[in-house]
């Protein structure tokens, strides 16, 4: 592996990333960074969570000039989540050097950004509805740009942006320089990359051999009636110290964090359908950890890098394979380890069986977890709680009402009541959800093992990776259970106003959460692949 200060960089982005916690390099920079340095047009793929954005935001800040008044580079991603996210990552990065980066989406106050855009920032990142509102509006020239990211292309195009990354394209003057990132190479990808590429570089570190995962990933088959409480007992079982639990549906999405919160659980929905204040408020809560438990639709499936989540759980299984991997992929990221647990109701076993092909990867399936395990579980956390409370040694006020209890009842059974009190347990709280139908393959599967498909390759990680990149300070996780209220390092992102009212509104493609446009692929070469329509709602 090579270190970052072995790659002669800027001595204000060598300390950027430093402070970023960064020592070594990630096995898609290390390739990445070199090229981009010299301007080289390429095309990345890599695993979730091994850094792309790092990939491509070193050299993009490397070689901006501070001075600059002009919009130079672009950045365009599909989601709103994920524009926030890595204008933060680049702002870190360009911080010592003085650059200005912007994030630009739909759902915020449109004056608001024009405003922002008064300040001259050198990279804007977007999403790709908004920036047309924008480049229409001419409060964003493209004129000057001469570098353009493509994030998660691939999630881009199925979402019917292709006519607008187009138009945006070529607006950007044709002597550029461009990255784009896929986690697959469609042939809508592959002629995006002939159209607006120069001599691109294929920049891939997607190992083929399956070994030493570091996302745990199980099963369990489960009744659609019995999800929910199956949900609970996983929950107080795991004791996650983040999870985000996806689910197929807006209206599902409502439901369960409606109904975990009813039990006690410290948890908040995420879709399209919120206002983009009330998800930028859901975002913050789960970063800075005052919420436990996210509930999204497959809105949060792609990019969003929260550290500390330690589980993923599919409370509805996902449509496709791809799906699967970046759902997944939340967890188990810059090294450190992770849980995905997956809900299968028996009529949905065969396209399980069909995500475990397409990802090569068998997903253990494992018992339903008892009532006993789940009370320990909680029980456990209990404990921990009340240590980490002793530990604090902040708890003086309390001790004469302490000293007056123990006179009048016996210690074990004042503790066990506290204890009681402490799990917040209200497991007596009926729930009823609206039940979902089952995912169902129409047809046969076809063996897709040798039809030379990409996926991301959470699934693959390469035995070496173990800790190789972790950062500096780090605390490797810990298995489950550990650590409730120890957070360890958490990102505090945050500070993202999001504005009132959202303008043009095109980005609202992007939101149609469960009913995304349906892939679609030409390549007459390839295997048959499974689209949406392959599969039945019925
Ligand atoms: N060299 C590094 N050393 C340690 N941590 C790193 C390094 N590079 C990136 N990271 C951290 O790893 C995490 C994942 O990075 P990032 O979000 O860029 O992954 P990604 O490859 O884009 O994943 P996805 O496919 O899910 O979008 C981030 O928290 C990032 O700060
Ligand atoms: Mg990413």
């Amino acid at each position: 592996m090579k270190l970052f200060s072995e790659f002669g960089l800027d001595t204000k982005v060598l300390r950027a990333i430093t402070e970023m916690g960064f020592e070594e390099s990630t096995p898609i920079q290390e390739k990445t960074i070199p090229l981009a340095l010299e301007g080289k047009d390429l095309i990345g793929q890599a695993q979730t969570g091994t850094g792309k954005t790092a990939a491509f935001g070193i050299p993009l800040v490397s070689r901006i000039d501070p001075q600059e008044e002009k919009i130079v580079a672009l950045i365009m991603c599909p989601t709103r989540e994920l524009a926030i996210q890595v204008a933060e990552e680049i702002s870190k990065l360009g911080r010592f050097k003085g650059i200005r980066s912007l994030p630009i989406y739909g759902g915020q106050d449109i004056v608001k950004q024009i405003r922002a855009l008064k300040k001259k920032p050198q990279i804007i990142i977007g999403t790709p509805g908004r920036l047309l509102d924008h480049i229409n509006r001419k409060t964003i020239k493209l004129d000057s740009v001469n570098t353009v990211v493509l994030d998660e292309a691939d999630e881009m195009l199925d979402m019917g942006f292709m006519d607008d990354i187009q138009s945006i394209l070529q607006l950007v003057p044709s002597d550029r320089h461009t990255m784009l990132f896929s986690a697959t190479m469609p042939e809508n990808i592959k002629r995006l990359a002939k159209q607006f590429l120069t001599e691109p570089e294929h920049v891939s570190v997607i190992p083929k051999q399956v070994s030493a995962p570091l996302i745990a990933q199980a099963y369990i088959e489960v009744q659609e009636k019995q999800k929910f409480e199956a949900l609970c007992r996983l929950l107080d079982m795991e004791a996650p110290e983040l999870a985000i639990i996806f689910g197929r549906t807006k209206r599902r999405v409502d439901e369960l964090s409606e109904a975990l919160q009813k039990r006690g659980y410290s948890a908040e929905g995420l879709h399209g359908d919120l206002s983009q204040n009330q998800r930028d408020n859901v975002m913050r809560k789960f970063r800075d950890g005052s919420i436990d438990v996210l509930v999204a639709t497959d809105v949060a499936a792609r990019g969003l890098d929260v550290s500390g989540v330690t589980h993923v759980i599919n409370f509805d299984l996902p449509q496709d394979p791809e799906s699967y991997v970046h759902r997944i992929g939340r967890t188990g990221r810059a090294g450190r380890e992770g849980a995905a647990w997956t809900f299968v109701t028996p009529r949905e076993i065969d396209h399980l069986h069909f995500i475990e092909r397409v990802t090569r990867h068998r997903i253990a399936r494992k018992p339903l977890p008892s009532m006993a395990e789940a009370i320990e579980g909680k029980q456990r956390v209990t404990a921990e709680r009340l240590i980490g409370t002793i530990n604090d040694d902040n708890y003086a006020e309390y001790k004469a009402s302490a000293i007056q209890l123990l006179e009048q009842y016996d210690s074990v059974q004042l503790l066990a009541a506290a204890m009681k009190l402490l799990t917040g347990d209200k497991k007596e709280i009926d729930i009823e959800l609206t039940p979902e139908e089952p995912l169902r393959a129409k047809k046969r599967r076809p063996d897709v093992r040798n039809s030379g498909r990409k996926m991301p390759g959470s699934y693959v990680r390469d035995g070496q990776g173990q800790g190789g990149y972790r950062r500096s300070g780090d605390r490797p996780y810990s298995g489950s259970g550990g650590g409730y209220g120890d957070r360890g390092r958490r990102d505090s992102r945050g500070g993202y106003g999001g504005g009132g009212y959202s303008g043009g509104g095109r980005d609202d493609r992007s939101y149609r959460d469960g009913e995304r446009a349906p892939r679609k692929y030409d390549d007459a070469n390839r295997k048959p692949k499974p689209t949406n329509s392959d599969f039945v709602n019925n």
